[in-house]
């Protein structure tokens, strides 16, 4: 019999009420999601051990079932939340099908979510080309050789196909692959949550409207 996973138990009131005194927060409010998003990722960057631009993207395939998995984001800005994969992966696939998608950012350290949803669309092969050329060699070869979530018979292959890549580009600089390339998700939907004792947590929630946002609060 495999051990049970150590699933830690609800925080006892006790365990709350410690939190209260740290919690005493000005009530969450901002016009704007983009510059809320700037600035909790630049808190994110201070607190976070690692990768504070990391992101759990989710799609659906043909079949309508949801998939997910963590991507870094490269650039945000009014446009929208930008990431780069391999076009022929599942997410690349089920992304060009669907042309849907939602992010979540969850900072364990600051006890916050921003969850966003909208349509994704292709960045433009020069934004690409930027964002590449800004990538160690190692990991441009690396791009070359992945046939992302394809089956690898062997690590070995793999390893030999990046040494390929790696003679074929010589010194020089390794250009884009046709198959690597990024995404920007345009948000229609951003909530903004943050953690409160007792479980009464705060949503502060923006949905895209002709020239700007509304706004709006939820039950958490
Ligand atoms: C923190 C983190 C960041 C990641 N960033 C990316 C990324 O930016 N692009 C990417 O293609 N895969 C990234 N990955 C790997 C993906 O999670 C995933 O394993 C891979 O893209 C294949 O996903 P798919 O089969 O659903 O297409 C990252 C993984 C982790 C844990
Ligand atoms: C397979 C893969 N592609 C792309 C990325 C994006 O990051 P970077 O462009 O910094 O390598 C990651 C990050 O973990 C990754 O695992």
């Amino acid at each position: 019999m495999s051990a049970k996973p150590p699933i830690p138990p609800s925080p006892t009131e006790d365990e709350y009420l410690k939190a209260v005194a740290s919690a005493d927060l000005p009530p969450l409010t901002a016009e704007d999601p983009v510059g809320l998003f700037a600035e909790w990722l630049a808190e994110a960057v201070k607190s976070e051990v690692n990768d504070p631009n990391a992101m759990a993207l989710a799609t659906v395939d043909a079949g309508g079932l949801p998939d997910v998995r963590m991507v870094l984001l490269k650039d945000a800005g009014p446009d929208g939340f930008v990431f780069y994969t391999n076009l022929g992966s599942a997410k690349g696939q089920q992304l060009a099908a669907s042309g849907k998608a939602a992010l979540l950012f969850h900072w364990k350290s600051l006890r916050r979510q921003v969850r966003v949803r909208g349509m994704v669309t292709p960045v433009s092969a020069e934004e690409a080309d930027a964002y590449w050329a800004t990538r160690a060699r190692p990991a441009q070869l690396g791009a070359w050789a992945s046939q992302q979530s394809q089956p690898l018979p062997d690590r070995l292959a793999f390893e030999k196909a990046i040494a390929a890549y790696g003679v074929k580009f010589g010194l020089g600089k390794a250009p884009r692959p046709p198959h690597w390339s990024g995404f920007r998700l345009t948000p229609s939907h951003i909530e903004f949550w943050r953690d409160r004792p007792f479980r009464l947590h705060e949503r502060l929630v923006f949905d895209a409207a002709p020239g700007g946002w509304t706004t709006s609060r939820l039950y958490p």
